[in-house]
């Protein structure tokens, strides 16, 4: 499914066409009329050094050979009509170019996000490759400008080098020939030197992954209080700079590379221009050549040379900048991570229930299975709790009940609708969550549970009672603006707190209720789950959001994890999991007198709390 990632990251010639005509149609919707006059612009420019030069020749020629008073005039006044062109066209062209590559950074980025939004798994966000490709990709959102600037250069390249070398060809086709010459083993050299680049580009993809991880690592406020406890902080340090220093060799190797073949090139083109002065000189004295021929010669020569060199960069760039932009094509134009159903079938109002029937999986090929043979039923209105040790499948089912992924055997049905059947996006607006990685957005407290219905946003009254629900709307009414106040995961000092740009940090407690409050603003969802939504909760707490959760749960259907078992005692059903399948299933009352992996897990609980109560008595 991820091969296309993972493939050679050289596009070939035809890859390149197609991602070319790509890029020309995504400057065309998004900057029409800017790359209209771009091109324009540029053609004009690739004219002024050519008519100057001939314009110089001519008025020379004209004064050295006593030339009539208005045709100098005339000539004169061209020359500085050109010299005004020379001067105002490449002030346009920057404008102009920034315009491009601004509008049309802004639609290709819109493209590439919409493209990602429609991953609707989370496969691809768990493969390096795609990783890899992504962060290319963002790099590559700038390249339509780039190919649409690099193709103008090269035009403009093209039309200098002809108007040149045609001059030159008038004066010495010998002369022109040489010159010629030595632009073809320097383009094919240029285009293979960035084919390296990019492919050196490709290849240190994991090591500047690695490189940014550790970077990351080192002034993350996550990782702070660890890194100093551990003392960890050198042994992370020198990781970071052990990949950045293998980064950095591999990018001087290539400098090195592109020192020794540009300045070979451009040394050979300087022998040429040297030979050519020379010649030149002694045609001159002999007689055979005009002043104004000479002096046209001597523009002529360093100006085929100097184009030629931009149009070699300019080729050599746009080919550096189609290869990034493949990369974004890559991204844009992959297959949905998810089967989508052409026809979907429309999902029923929940009624019956939700039933894994046989259900496998794993994370892929190479990793083991977590489900073998799951076969459960969640029935409408009732309360399930899903209870196993560390690393039983509980949180992957429910990835799949969301359809984060799909089984590799086996179903998952809705009202007996397979979910693979149905809309991805009508299955999870029907879904709330909790996850047991929740976020925390450095937004408002407001918009932190917003998130959780965007259509009620901006329902103050509906936030509140979600947060009430939530037991954290007094700490939010607490902070200084409110519910308008920006929370952050940063510190922000209490002179600060009045600034509106700057945040409030919140106890991880208070974040988990946030992620609930955001949980219960969905709660007219058919489905509701909630994964170890009270692990960060103090006991208080976690009592009064468990009685909150009881009188929600009553006549919804919800999907309850928790480790801590007292808080599925009432679910309606709890199913254990364990070696990816169901061990057992039952009520609470049926469980425990069942005698079987619940109860013994159940008694081991209760006789903790029993021991830590005698041991708190015989302290008192
Ligand atoms: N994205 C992933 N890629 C590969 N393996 C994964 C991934 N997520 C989970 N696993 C593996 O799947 C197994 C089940 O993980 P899961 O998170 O579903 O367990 P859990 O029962 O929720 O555990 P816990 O009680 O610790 O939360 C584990 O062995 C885990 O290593």
């Amino acid at each position: 499914m991820t091969a296309e990632f993972t493939s050679a990251a050289q596009p070939n010639r035809r890859d390149l066409l197609r991602v070319g005509v790509l890029a020309a149609v995504l400057a065309r919707r998004g900057a029409a009329a800017t790359t209209a006059s771009y091109a324009l612009s540029t053609l004009v420019a690739a004219a002024v050094p050519v008519t100057t030069a001939w314009l110089t020749k001519v008025l020379i020629d004209l004064i050295t050979t006593g030339g009539a008073l208005g045709a100098v005039t005339a000539v004169a006044v061209g020359l500085a009509v050109a010299g005004l062109a020379a001067a105002a066209f490449p002030q346009i062209n920057q404008y102009l170019r920034t315009q491009l590559d601004q509008r049309v950074a802004l639609l290709a980025q819109d493209e590439l996000y919409l493209a990602v939004e429609r991953f609707s798994g989370l496969a691809y966000f768990e493969n390096p490759a795609f990783l890899d490709r992504l962060r290319l990709a963002q790099q590559g959102a700038a390249a339509p400008a780039q190919v649409v600037d690099g193709t103008f250069g090269v035009t403009r390249g093209v039309l200098t080098l002809l108007g040149f070398l045609g001059s030159l060809a008038v004066i010495s086709p010998v002369m022109a020939l040489a010159v010629l010459a030595t632009a073809v083993p320097t383009l094919l050299l240029e285009i293979q030197l960035s084919r390296r680049r990019a492919a050196m580009i490709w290849d240190l993809g994991p090591t500047e992954r690695r490189e940014f991880f550790y970077r990351n690592l080192l002034g993350s406020v996550d990782a702070a209080k660890e890194i100093r406890l551990f003392g960890i902080g050198g042994f992370l340090r020198g990781r970071m700079l052990t990949e950045l220093r293998e980064v950095f060799g591999a990018k001087r190797r290539m400098d090195r590379r592109e020192l020794i073949v540009q300045g070979g090139l451009a040394a050979l083109s300087a022998v040429v221009a040297g030979v050519g002065l020379v010649w030149a000189a002694r045609q001159a004295r002999a007689g055979a050549l005009t002043i104004g021929d000479v002096a046209l010669f001597l523009v002529a020569v360093p100006s085929v040379l100097g184009a030629m060199q931009q149009l070699i960069v300019s080729v050599a760039h746009t080919h550096q900048q189609l290869t990034m932009f493949h990369h974004y094509a890559v991204v844009v134009g992959a297959a949905p991570d998810l089967p989508l159903r052409a026809e979907p079938v429309a999902l029923p109002v929940l009624r019956r229930g939700i039933e894994l029937r046989d259900v496998w999986f794993r994370y892929s090929d190479e990793h083991p299975w977590v489900l073998r043979g799951v076969s459960m039923f969640i029935p409408h209105g009732s309360t399930v709790g899903l209870v196993g040790l560390n690393g039983a499948g509980k949180s992957t089912l429910v990835k799949l009940v969301c359809r984060f992924y799909d089984p590799d055997r086996g179903s998952i049905t809705w009202d007996g609708v397979d979910l693979r059947d149905v809309e991805i996006t009508e299955l999870r607006a029907r879904i709330g969550a909790v996850f047991q990685d929740y976020m925390s957005y450095d937004l408002t407290a407001a918009d932190n549970i917003g998130l959780g219905d965007i259509a009620s946003i901006d329902d103050r009254p509906a936030l509140v009672a979600a947060a009430q629900r939530a037991g954290v709307h007094p700490a939010v009414e607490a902070l200084p603006r409110g519910y308008d106040t920006m929370l952050s995961r940063m510190f922000f000092g209490e002179s600060d707190q009045g600034d509106p740009e700057t945040g409030v940090r919140f106890s991880g407690g208070q974040w988990q209720r946030l992620a609930l409050a955001r949980a219960f603003l969905r709660d007219k969802r058919d489905l509701m789950i909630l994964d170890e939504p009270s692990a960060g909760l103090d006991a208080q707490a976690e009592y009064e959001v468990h009685q909150r959760l009881r009188e929600h749960r009553a006549g919804r259907t919800s999907l309850l994890i928790s480790h801590r078992l007292g808080s599925l005692r009432d679910a309606d059903l709890i199913v254990v999991l364990a070696d990816g399948t169901v061990a057992e299933q039952g009520d609470h009352v049926t469980l425990m007198a069942g005698g079987g992996a619940y109860a013994e897990l159940f008694q081991l609980q209760a006789a903790g709390y029993q021991l830590s109560e005698q041991a708190a008595g015989q302290a008192d």
